[in-house]
């Protein structure tokens, strides 16, 4: 028989919590050896810079979304991977968090060669628990990756009452009613009953979302107006089929890590309507690590991320994802921020 492997797609909207899960994969899955592709929508990498450093293959795909530039980069991808299949058992695909998975899925559907070797085994898609309602309300990717998943799992619970959970797994079901939704509680990401869920072998590969409630969500229309472009090494970008649009910024400047945490508290209670996310390796040069900034709706987290290393190229890069950027109101913001300004 034919030698195949395994993949698993990781779907969910930005800042579910699909990295963290990851991590929690990566580490308690300890036998599997994983092979990762990271796909991220800026040209810059800062999911793999999250990631808990292993032995495992870990592609940074970022030159487009995979979901709409679908795309030799995924086929080269996988080819290069057969060719090191010894090395790893598992591959996981981390989409975007505006992705729409069914067309990520698609080679692993339609493509026979690929078929030979790479066995599509689910679709997992993290919630947030706390602002599920308003993605919903706000983007329609946001219910194709409900509906498109065999697994949902319902993160960040405890942010959530008992009732309203129960009320939200209920509006869940009416999005995908064969999906088998579990609940993370405190980090416990229940992975081996991720693991255990295989795709519906009568899943097409291409679904509407099922009984969507008429009235209940308000679905943008896309636009594919062209980003412009700002400044040395900062960057504006559209997703090409909807209005959420991504800005790159970059400071070779230390940054203030105390004044960018007041700032950002303030900008997230007063200005941050339709920013979705924003994420941000953040350099000193009196800090030995980096230091990761992460905003999902109004929350905001600080952490420690991995040392700097000789050779590093030190700088701070701050990715905001979300609709109507302003690039020189952010950047104007992130400059007050910097040491020496
Ligand atoms: N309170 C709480 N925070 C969580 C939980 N899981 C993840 N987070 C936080 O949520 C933020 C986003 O998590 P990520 O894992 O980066 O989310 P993501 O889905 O990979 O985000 P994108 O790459 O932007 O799509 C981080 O600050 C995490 O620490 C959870 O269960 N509870």
């Amino acid at each position: 028989m034919k030698e195949t492997r395994e993949v698993s797609i990781l779907t969910g909207f930005l800042g579910a919590g699909k990295t963290t899960l990851l991590n929690a994969i990566i580490s308690g899955k300890a036998k599997t050896r994983f092979a990762i592709v990271e796909n991220e929508i800026g040209e810059e990498s800062i999911d793999a810079e999250l990631l808990i450093k292993g032995d495992d293959n870990i592609v940074e795909l970022n030159n487009g979304c995979l979901c709409c530039t679908l795309n030799d980069n995924l086929y080269d991808i996988l080819n290069q991977l057969w060719l090191r299949k010894s090395s790893w058992d598992h591959l996981v695909i981390e989409a975007t968090g505006i992705a729409d998975p069914a067309n990520i899925a698609r080679p692993f559907l339609t493509n026979e060669s690929v078929q030979e070797s790479f066995h599509l085994k689910r679709v997992i898609c993290v919630v947030d628990a706390e602002l599920i309602e308003d993605q919903l309300k706000e983007t329609e990717v946001a219910i194709q990756q409900i509906a498109f998943s065999e697994v949902i799992l319902l993160n960040k619970s405890e942010k959530v009452s008992v009732a309203y959970l129960k009320e939200l797994q209920a509006i869940l079901k009416t999005l995908n009613p064969f999906a088998e939704i579990l609940v993370a509680l405190e980090n416990d990401f229940k992975i081996d009953a991720l693991f255990n869920r295989e795709r519906f072998s009568n899943f097409y590969s291409n679904p509407k979302p099922f009984l969507t409630p008429k009235g209940m969500f308000n679905l943008m229309p896309a636009e594919t107006a062209a980003a412009p472009k700002f400044g040395l090494g900062n960057s504006h970008r559209k997703h090409q089929h909807s209005d959420i649009e991504t800005i790159l910024l970059r400071y070779t400047e230390d940054m203030d890590i105390e004044a960018i945490q007041h700032r950002m508290m303030v900008f997230l209670l007063t200005q941050s309507i339709g920013v979705y996310r924003i994420k941000g390796i953040l350099f000193n040069k009196n800090y030995e690590n980096r230091v990761i900034l992460q905003t999902v709706g109004k929350g905001m987290s600080v952490s420690t991320g991995h040392p700097w290393e000789e050779g590093d190229k030190r700088e701070s890069k701050i990715v905001i994802i979300g609709k109507r950027l302003s690039i020189y109101g952010f950047d104007r913001m992130f400059r007050s921020c910097l040491e020496n300004k």
